[in-house]
């Protein structure tokens, strides 16, 4: 494949877990071309990207902190298509990771999760001000995506439902992308779930979890041992429907992320929701 067809993707957050994984796909795609490998832990400064990864061979890209200067080299980058940001950073950093990239032309795909419904508009603003493709996904595995198609059918028909998502106990945000995003897809019907039975009190401080606008309570578990569940439960007289999704390796979100990847150059907007490029 010419450079000229060549996707040239920086990879944010590439010494995390994600990030990790994100590397090890994109080196493995020839229609892409790793340009920058961006993370701020201290100790992975200047170690080789591949190698990190776990890769066999070095992929002479180096780690680095510098953000701003990769996506100015990529912008300037003529002799390929529009460069691309795949960001798994933190919660507190990924709205301005967006707004940078996208400032300088490059397409984010953003699966780093816990942006506010506030910071998701007026990202989508901006996106759409300076006409530039950017995708956030709270789920790039198509196990969650069907999960909540099915769940999607089953609140037609049940009115009373709650989400518990469980988590690996090094996730910085509650509750997860994905159970938020669950919870808005089922309200997006419209109807009014979980009326109340009885008048409770919780006897601790958020025993009944969180309450999504949705009416729907999200229940957040956070162990050592897992890597991310969800189910949804719902409940009927006399039958209990749940929908379970159990994720056992992260590759689980490589093949999202790489048609992401391969799709943000065909948007001018900002898409949220791996639904909306399958
Ligand atoms: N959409 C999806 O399908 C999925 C989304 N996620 C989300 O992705 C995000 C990352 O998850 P995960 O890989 O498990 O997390 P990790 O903590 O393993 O990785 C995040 C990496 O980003 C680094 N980092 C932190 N701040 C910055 C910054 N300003 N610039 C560059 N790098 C930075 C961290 O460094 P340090 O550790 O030194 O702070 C760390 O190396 C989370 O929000 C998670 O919820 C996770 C899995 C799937
Ligand atoms: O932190 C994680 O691990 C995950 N985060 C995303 C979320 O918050 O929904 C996606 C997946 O659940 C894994």
């Amino acid at each position: 494949m010419s450079n000229q067809a060549s996707i040239p993707v920086i990879v944010n957050g590439a010494a995390g877990k994600m990030g990790r994984e994100v590397i090890k796909a994109v080196a493995q795609a020839s229609d892409l071309t790793l340009m920058g490998a961006i993370d701020t832990t201290p100790q992975h400064q200047g170690k080789d990207a591949g190698e990190l990864a776990g890769l066999s061979e070095p992929l002479e890209v180096p780690i680095s902190n510098q953000l701003e200067p990769m996506l100015a080299y990529v912008a300037g980058e003529r002799q390929m298509q529009p460069g691309v940001l795949v960001d798994f950073t933190h919660p507190d950093v990924v709205y301005n990771n967006i707004r940078s990239a996208i400032a300088y032309g490059i397409r984010p795909v953003v699966g780093t999760t816990g942006l506010s419904p506030a910071q998701i508009q007026e990202l989508s603003d901006f996106a759409e001000k300076a006409s530039t493709g950017c995708l956030i996904i709270p789920n790039f595995s198509i196990g969650m995506v069907l999960l909540q198609e099915a769940a999607v059918r089953a609140s037609q028909y049940f009115d009373h439902v709650e989400i518990i998502e469980l988590h690996h106990n090094q996730k910085a945000d509650a509750p997860s992308g994905t159970a938020i995003q669950t919870a808005q897809l089922l309200g997006e019907l419209g109807k009014t779930f979980n009326t109340a039975m009885v008048e409770e009190t919780e006897k601790i401080a958020g025993a009944r979890g969180s309450l999504a606008d949705e009416g729907i309570r999200i229940h957040s578990v956070r162990l050592p041992g897992l890597i991310a569940h969800q189910e949804v439960i719902f409940g009927a007289a006399g039958q209990i429907y749940t929908l379970r999704h159990d994720t056992s390796d992260r590759a689980c979100y490589m093949p999202g992320v790489l048609l992401a990847i391969r799709k943000v150059n065909q948007l001018k907007s900002l898409v949220y929701g791996l639904e909306k490029i399958l």
